[in-house]
C-alpha cells in the first residue's frame, strides 16, 4: 500500500554500510519485526479506537467542536493565556510556534513555569481582552494550579468575580482533581481531557484548541497524522516507518549509543524537539523487568549555531550518540543574498553572492559529513516550514517510534512511576518553609 507522505526520512547513515562498526545491519533491523508482532496487534487496536490512545486521537478528536469553540472564543478575546506544564503546554507550544501565522501566533502566549520573575508579566495583561486556558490531566499539578490561583484575585478584581468564569477555559480529566473542583466552585467550563497521557495528548483540544487560535491549519496537521498512523500499522517491517525507526533506535542504544541528539536546522522547529524530549525521557528512561535501568537521553543542539559550542564532542567525543537531523529544505533557496562588498578577504570571498539559506543548507549538508565520516550515526527528517500535514505526521511518527523503543526494551512507555517522589519531597519542603516563615 502506498501513502502519501510531505515528510522525507533518510535513516541510511544509521546503518554500518553508510558509517561502519557503530552503525546497525538491516539484518538485524528486520529481524526485530518478529519482536513486535504484539505491538503491531496492539497499535491496529489503538488506531481503530477499540481502546484510548494516542494513535485514535487523529481519528476520534472532534475538530468540528474545537473550531466552533476557538471561533466564538476568538470573536470575544484578543489574547490568550496558556497554563499548564510538561504534556500540558509542550505540544500546544509547539504547533502554535511551528505552524501558527506568524501575527496570531503572537497572541497565545504559553506560562509552563513558576518562576516569580517571568510570571511578573501577567501583571500587565488587560484580562478583559484575554482568555486563560488552565490545563492538567490530573488537575492536581503544584505548578499549574499555583499559577492559576495567583492570577485569580487580579481577574476578579478586574472584571468582577461573577465573570471570571467567561474568562477561563478548563481542561482536565480527573473529576476528583483540584482543578475540576475549582472549575466547578467558579462555574468555569471545563473540556475534557481524553484518557490518554499527557505527553501522548497533544492531537486532542489539549493541543489543537490553542493551535486553532494561533491560526494553526488544525485539518491538516490530523490529516497527516491519519496518514502516518495507517503507515505505522503495516504489517512489514520496512513498510512500517515507525517500526523501522524505533527498531533501529533501539538497535543503536543496545549498541552503546544511548544518547538521543537532535539537531534541527530551523529555528521554527526547535519546539519540536522540546516536546519530543519529555514524550521520549518520561516514556524510556525506567527501569525494566530485570530492574536493569533503560533509557536514551534526549537533547537538544541548534543548527548551525551549536556547531559552534558543541560539534567537537561530537566529532571527537565518546560515540555515545545517534543523531537526528531535522531540516526545511524550503531555507534553503531563503534568505538575503550576501553582497560582493569587502569580497576581497579571503573569509568574505566564498560567501559572496550567496543567501543565507544556502549558507545554513551547506553547513547543514557539512556537519551531516562530517558526523557520518566519523562514523556516528544520524539520520534526517526534512518537512517545509510551516506544513501543517508533515508535522502531523511527525508527531504519530515519534510517537510509534517511542512505543517501539519501549517494546523492545521491556517497559512501559506511558507510566512515570519515579517523578513522584521528588513532588512528595516538594510539599515536605514546602511544609518546611511554611514552619519558617511561621505560616
Ligand atoms: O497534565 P498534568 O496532570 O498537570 O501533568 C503535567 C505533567 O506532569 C507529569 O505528570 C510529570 O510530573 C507529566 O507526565 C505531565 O505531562
Amino acid at each position: 500500500m502506498s501513502i502519501f507522505s510531505r515528510i522525507s526520512i533518510n535513516s541510511d547513515n544509521f546503518m554500518a554500510s553508510a558509517v561502519g562498526e557503530h552503525g546497525i545491519r538491516e539484518e538485524d533491523l528486520i529481524a526485530q519485526g518478529d519482536r513486535l508482532d504484539g505491538l503491531r496487534e496492539r497499535l491496529r487496536i489503538w488506531r481503530d479506537g477499540k481502546e484510548p490512545s494516542f494513535l485514535g486521537l487523529p481519528f476520534q478528536t472532534d475538530l468540528d467542536e474545537i473550531k466552533t469553540l476557538g471561533n466564538r472564543m476568538l470573536k470575544r478575546f484578543t489574547r490568550f493565556i496558556v497554563f499548564g506544564i510538561g504534556g500540558s503546554s509542550l505540544g500546544g507550544n509547539m504547533l502554535v510556534q511551528t505552524l501558527g501565522r506568524r501575527n496570531d501566533r503572537r497572541r497565545v502566549r504559553f506560562y509552563d513555569n513558576v518562576d516569580p520573575i517571568t510570571l511578573e508579566s501577567l501583571d500587565r495583561i488587560d484580562w478583559n481582552e484575554t482568555l486563560l486556558i488552565v490545563i492538567s490531566k490530573s488537575g492536581n499539578t503544584a505548578e499549574t494550579i499555583a499559577q492559576f490561583l495567583t492570577v485569580l484575585p487580579r481577574m476578579e478584581r478586574e472584571l468582577g468575580a461573577q465573570c471570571v468564569h467567561e474568562h477561563v477555559l478548563v481542561i482536565t480529566e480527573e473529576p476528583k482533581g483540584a482543578l475540576q473542583q475549582i472549575a466547578e466552585r467558579l462555574e468555569i467550563p471545563v473540556i475534557p481531557h481524553p484518557a490518554v497521557g499527557g505527553r501522548y495528548v497533544v492531537l486532542s483540544a489539549v493541543g489543537l484548541l490553542p493551535a486553532y487560535l494561533a491560526g494553526v491549519d488544525i485539518d491538516g496537521v490530523m490529516e497527516g497524522a491519519r496518514a502516518m498512523a495507517d503507515r505505522c500499522c503495516q504489517k512489514d517491517i520496512r513498510e512500517n516507518p515507525g517500526l523501522w525507526q524505533g527498531a533501529a533506535q533501539y538497535l543503536l542504544a543496545e549498541n552503546g549509543k544511548t544518547i538521543s541528539q537532535w539537531m534541527p536546522y530551523s529555528d521554527h522547529l526547535t519546539l519540536v524537539v522540546d516536546w519530543y524530549r519529555q514524550l521520549w525521557a518520561e516514556s524510556l528512561g525506567k527501569h525494566d523487568p530485570q530492574g536493569r535501568e533503560r533509557g536514551l537521553t534526549p537533547v537538544s543542539a541548534k543548527g548551525v549555531t551549536d556547531q559552534h559550542s558543541q560539534l567537537q564532542l561530537f566529532l571527537d567525543g565518546p560515540s555515545d550518540k545517534q543523531f537526528t537531523f531535522l531540516t526545511s529544505p524550503d531555507l534553503l533557496t531563503a534568505g538575503e543574498r550576501i553582497p560582493t562588498r569587502f569580497a576581497d578577504l579571503p573569509a568574505v570571498k566564498p560567501l559572496v553572492g550567496h543567501t543565507t539559506g544556502e549558507l545554513f543548507g551547506a553547513e547543514f549538508l557539512g556537519t551531516r559529513e562530517t558526523l557520518s565520516r566519523r562514523g556516528r550515526p544520524n539520520r534526517t527528517l526534512s518537512l517545509l516550514q510551516g506544513d501543517a500535514f508533515a508535522i502531523g505526521e511527525l508527531i504519530i511518527l515519534l510517537e510509534v517510534e517511542t512505543v517501539v523503543v519501549a517494546e523492545l526494551m521491556g517497559i512501559d512507555a506511558f507510566d512515570q512511576p519515579a517523578v513522584e517522589e521528588s513532588k512528595v519531597l516538594t510539599r515536605k519542603y514546602l511544609d518546611e518553609m511554611k514552619t519558617i516563615r511561621g505560616l
